[in-house]
């Protein structure tokens, strides 16, 4: 089991373009057939912001690491986006494609599945520009921590998105539930959580950084969402084919879970 201090040191070594290549370029992202991972993860979004339920003023990706797709379906639907990470590389890399800069990573590709999977005849561009106006800031945050941002979100978010990073944080199964806690604070009551991540992983690779993962069960998953005083509304999962397992990690699966914070606090 790793330590915090092991963890935070791994993370300096993190490599967000190879992390980038590892996942969002093929094998893994192939768009050719709905049982490939990206659109399967993609598809979980898309339908879960389709009956119009979430939406507000403010939603909050905790953990963005250096990536946006997770944000394509979710941006039609709230005012402002707010992202999120640890890492000042991966804020960097955010900033840069927020900014359309040269050198950012390409994400055209999936703009241009998640406008196709919507049915709207959206050209991409347009979705590829209202995510680029409504993602207003890209914070520092700890999941460790009880305020994860440092202060208190003011107001708090009327939803909270997740891809990736909290098992990848956390050295235990008890750090995950502490820090779908300290997530939590940032939601407000009612409030809606979306998290996609990693069944059975136990590490990952970006570049030169190995990373440690707390390797989960769906029914971790589901304990964890109670413990940390969420209500479920929906969990689905997605099993790893062989040709998607190329090395990278040792990822069994995905899960895609749909919670909600109660209204009572
Ligand atoms: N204390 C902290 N608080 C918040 N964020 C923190 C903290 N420490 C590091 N971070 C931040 O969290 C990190 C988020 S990236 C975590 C990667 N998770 C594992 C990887 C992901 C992945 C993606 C796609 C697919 N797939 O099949 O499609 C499979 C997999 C499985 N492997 C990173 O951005 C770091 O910068």
């Amino acid at each position: 089991m790793s330590s915090p201090a092991e963890l935070r040191e791994g993370y300096e070594h993190f490599d967000p373009r190879a992390y980038l290549r590892n996942n969002y370029l093929p094998p893994r992202a192939d768009f050719s057939s709905e049982e490939f991972v990206v659109p399967w993860k993609l598809r979980c979004l898309a339908e879960t912001f389709a009956s119009g339920e979430i939406r507000g003023r403010t939603l909050i990706d905790v953990g963005s690491g250096p990536t946006i797709y997770q944000l394509l379906s979710a941006c039609d639907h709230f005012e402002e986006i707010v992202a999120t990470d640890y890492l000042a590389v991966n804020r960097e890399e955010l900033g840069r494609w927020a900014r359309g800069e040269p050198g950012a990573f390409d994400w055209s590709p999936f703009i241009q599945h998640v406008c196709k999977i919507e049915g709207r005849g959206e050209p991409w561009q347009d979705k590829e520009r209202r995510l680029r106006e409504r993602l207003r800031r890209i914070l520092p945050i700890d999941v460790h921590r009880p305020e994860p941002l440092g202060a208190p979100l003011r107001p708090p978010a009327d939803a909270l998105l997740s891809a990736f990073c909290l098992e990848a944080v956390s050295p235990d199964r008890a750090a995950f539930v502490r820090a779908l806690a300290h997530v939590g604070n940032l939601l407000r009551p009612g409030g809606h959580a979306l998290l996609l991540g990693a069944l059975g992983e136990s590490f990952y690779l970006a570049g030169p950084a190995r990373l440690p993962v707390v390797p989960l069960e769906e029914s971790d998953v589901r304990e964890a969402l109670a413990a940390a005083g969420f209500a479920l509304r929906e969990l689905r999962s997605y099993a790893m084919p062989p040709a998607l397992r190329t090395g990278v990690d040792d990822v069994d699966g995905v899960f895609f879970a749909h919670a909600q914070k109660p209204l009572e606090a």
